[in-house]
């Protein structure tokens, strides 16, 4: 059994507090959307409310990537929505972040530099390895309890998610615990279950659709953008050069193999496009599946409206939806018309459950709502929804008690 923020006595406690903030940011790492960070300010508020002290910990970006930045602004929109103070310290686990922590007083907080600029915290190890790590190492000690509220990052057994919980009391923050609430049990959700896998993280959604259909937790599987893309060729139709170079580019031709065998044993179960939309001169040009491949420079960018009309007729009989990813290029209005036929007709479903960064953006964009729930993670939401155990969550089953 997990411990809540109701088993917390706050007052004065020192808490290492780890959340997902992780958000879109433009080249000079401003903050484009701050959803995730709004999603955390219930907790970090009662949290400063009941008198903590808080340390915040959280990533932003993957070593090596465009968004891989400070969270120096993460720390200003935070200092925005909370109406306590919040100081911003541009260390992970050094002298300066642990002196800022001693330094805290009742119902205040200090944004601990990210965590993924120290090398060992983009590793995955089991629990006990993980509290070996400098990181944990350092700042356990100046902490009193571990609070995890960083649902969206539960999928990974990174020291800053599963390290902490070796050695502190540890409690599920508010945002955590409701993702459980409803992610934890897809089993108990009505049939017929229809799953949406669209988006571009391919090996992900490959990897979904197997667990869903082997466990027997989809009645069907739909697919849509690159997801779709890759299963049209895995079933032999040409999606043209632009499309597969694409493909090609992120490494994904193991996947095709890997979708070809799902469609040979759950082929009356998965359904891939009928017909695409590709760009010719910035237009929208829509090609059935016997009219491919386009032309080289043609990208098949949305799904088109015969898949539509056949993916509506699927949902409108379904009692649940667990959706994951856009089904086209949805930041480009022309193609965003397959993600928003499908996310309306979505959320009519009774149950509808969406999960993914992306997704959650492309349904603010695109102005959709209405749906059941709708996760702060990508990832992890689908490793739950897929039936998988989260590391976070074996590390708070296992803490030890205050
Ligand atoms: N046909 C397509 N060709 C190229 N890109 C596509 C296509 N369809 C969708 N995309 C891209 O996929 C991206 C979103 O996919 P992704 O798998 O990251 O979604 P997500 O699971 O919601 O996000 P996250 O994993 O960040 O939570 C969008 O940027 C979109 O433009
Ligand atoms: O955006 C996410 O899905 C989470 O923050 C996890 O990020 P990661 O996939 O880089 O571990």
């Amino acid at each position: 059994m997990i411990a809540t923020l109701d088993d917390l006595d706050a007052a004065g406690t020192v808490v290492g507090l780890r959340v997902d903030i992780n958000s879109p940011v433009d080249a000079d790492g401003r903050l484009l959307d701050d959803s995730r960070i709004r999603a955390h300010v219930g907790t970090i508020r009662s949290l400063l409310d009941h008198g903590a002290r808080v340390a915040l910990l959280a990533h932003q970006g993957r070593p090596g990537g465009d968004s891989f930045t400070t969270l120096e602004p993460h720390a200003d929109r935070l200092n925005e929505l909370l109406d306590a103070p919040v100081e911003y310290v541009d260390e992970t686990h050094g002298a300066s972040a642990r002196a800022a922590i001693a330094d805290l007083a009742d119902g205040s907080c200090v944004v601990l530099e990210n965590t993924r600029f120290y090398s060992e915290e983009y590793m995955e190890f089991d629990s006990a390895d993980a509290a070996a790590t400098h990181l944990v190492e350092r700042l356990a000690p100046v902490l009193d309890v571990y609070v995890n509220d960083a649902f969206a990052a539960a999928h990974r057994s990174q020291p800053s998610i599963v390290g902490f919980p070796h050695d502190l009391p540890s409690y599920a923050g508010q945002v955590m615990e409701r993702e459980l609430a409803v992610l934890d049990d897809i089993e108990s959700t009505t049939r017929p279950r229809t799953y949406v896998l669209g988006g571009a993280k391919v090996s992900g959604s490959i990897d979904a659709a197997r667990d869903v259909l082997d466990r027997d937790l989809a009645d069907t599987v739909l697919t849509a953008g690159v997801v779709g893309n890759v299963f049209l060729i895995a079933d032999d139709h040409d999606v043209g050069k632009a499309s597969t170079d694409f493909i090609y580019d992120q490494d994904y031709w193991d996947e095709i193999d890997r979708a070809a065998a799902l469609l040979e044993e759950y082929g009356d179960r998965i359904e891939y496009p009928r017909d695409v939309a590709v760009e010719r001169n910035g237009d929208r040009i829509e090609l059935p599946v016997d009219e491919l491949p386009p032309a080289d420079d043609e990208p098949a960018m949305d799904v088109g409206t015969e898949t539509l009309e056949a993916y509506e007729a699927i949902l409108d009989e379904s009692e649940t939806v667990v959706l994951n990813g856009p089904a086209g290029v949805y930041e480009n209005e022309t193609f965003a018309e397959g993600t928003q036929s499908l996310y309306r007709a979505a959320a009519t479903v009774a149950t509808s459950i969406v999960g993914g960064g992306d997704t959650a953006s492309a349904m603010n964009a695109l102005g959709i709502d209405g749906f059941t729930h709708v996760s702060t993670g990508g990832g992890a939401a689908l490793a739950l929804l897929t039936g998988d155990t989260l590391p976070a969550v074996e590390a708070l089953d296992n803490a030890p008690e205050s």
